[in-house]
């Protein structure tokens, strides 16, 4: 099995442009790019990202991946596949943007374990070969530890934690390491979300039978945080966690208390300008003057992060701006929202174009 021993699931490996983002970029933003911007947006697809398995219909990519990833490392390459498994019925419950297809009262609960989780579990088998990273459904958790207040949060609870628990121990190969969504530090990096954060992610571990595959907790997924920051923002206050880097210390040890030994990765690919235009710490949709951030890497600097990733992928849309759409989240009206913006998921040219010429590093 390509995995060291209790080593870092991703080092000794090099990240995969895959070609769907790679074809948005080439194909959709290039085209209405200033030349200027070409060489940028040239490096920007060729940067690994996650691929997003956000429908039934998206799983078969993952074996053509799987199959190219397969066919290069044959001619000498150490590639590895990077996913989020991102289906759950009720998905996003405390928004609206990001809505999925599954719903727990049209049977949701049996299609996301049949027609989903063991359709991911088929093909992961066929690449045993094949190293294979996984983000565990992006915001359901941390809205089990903020938003119970919210109906359809407080309704889908035991099947989120059910379903996770599922996926964690189907998913559970010797050549698949998985990280579960933990928010990011304007989320449960709050003093009164930490603590209960910890205690269920321990929970829901422990619950799967605690599977040698879950490596630990990926942050700040869809989000502009830095890993590092000097003082903290006014708008992070009264948050001592202003920083990815700082959430990740805090929450370790908390973690570890609860029987989860975390490691984390950390999503940095729209974190490369600070600060944003967000005016309140909660503004997550299409935040105006955000930039591309640090290329993925191993070479983090702290031993509790395995890796800087692109999970998001910068240039597809947190949700549309139109008022009177179905999905339409008022946070994606807010002022600090780049409008006018697709629906969640969609190429967004204008915001893409902003990531490019605000990134840090430079792209070319
Ligand atoms: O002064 N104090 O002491 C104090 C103490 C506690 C306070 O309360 C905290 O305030 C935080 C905001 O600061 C809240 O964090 C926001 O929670 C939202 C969900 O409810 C998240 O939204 C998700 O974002 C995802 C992308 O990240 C989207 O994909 C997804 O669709 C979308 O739903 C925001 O990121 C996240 O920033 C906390 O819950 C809340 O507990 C506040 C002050
Ligand atoms: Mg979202």
């Amino acid at each position: 099995a390509p995995r060291a021993a209790a080593g870092n699931p991703f080092e000794g490996y090099d990240f995969y442009a895959n070609p769907y983002y790679s074809s948005e970029v080439h194909s959709l933003a290039i085209p209405s790019l200033p030349a200027s911007l070409h060489p940028a947006a040239s490096a920007v697809a060729n940067v690994g990202s996650f691929v997003w398995m956000d429908t039934r219909a998206k799983v078969p990519t993952m074996d053509e991946y799987l199959a190219i990833i397969k066919e290069r490392n044959a001619a000498g390459e150490k590639l590895m596949g990077t996913f989020v498994v991102y289906n759950l019925p009720d998905r996003d419950c405390a928004a609206l943007a990001s809505n999925g297809e599954l719903h727990i009262d049209q049977n949701g609960v049996e299609l996301y374990k049949t027609d989903y989780i063991d359709k991911i579990a088929a093909i992961i088998e066929k690449y045993p070969d094949i190293k294979i990273n996984l983000a565990i459904e992006p915001d359901s958790l941390a809205n089990m530890v903020t938003n119970m207040n919210v109906a359809k949060c407080q309704r889908a609870a035991p099947y989120y934690r059910d379903l996770t628990s599922y996926a964690l121990k189907k998913l559970n190969y010797d050549n698949v390491d998985m990280y579960l969504d933990g928010g990011h530090a304007g989320w449960l990096g709050w003093e009164a979300n930490i603590t209960p954060a910890a205690k269920m992610f321990g929970e829901v571990f422990k619950a799967a039978g605690s599977p040698r595959g879950v490596r630990g907790i990926v942050t700040n997924v869809s989000n502009y945080n830095a890993w590092k920051i000097g003082a903290c923002p006014a708008l992070t206050s009264p948050n001592a966690n202003c920083d990815e880097e700082r959430f990740v210390k805090a929450f370790a040890p908390l973690l570890q208390a609860n029987g989860f030994p975390a490691h984390f990765i950390v999503d940095v690919g729209r974190s490369g300008k600070q600060p944003t235009a967000q005016e309140q710490w909660g503004d997550w949709c299409n935040v105006r003057g955000a930039g591309f951030g640090p290329r993925p890497t191993t070479n983090t600097g702290s031993d509790l992060v395995d890796a800087f990733v692109w999970v998001k992928p910068g240039g597809e849309s947190d949700g549309t701006s139109d008022t009177s759409a179905n999905r339409y989240d008022a946070h994606c009206g807010r002022p600090s929202a780049f409008k006018p913006a697709p629906e969640a998921g969609h190429w967004f040219q204008a915001y893409f174009q902003m990531l490019l010429e605000n990134a840090n590093p430079p792209l070319a």
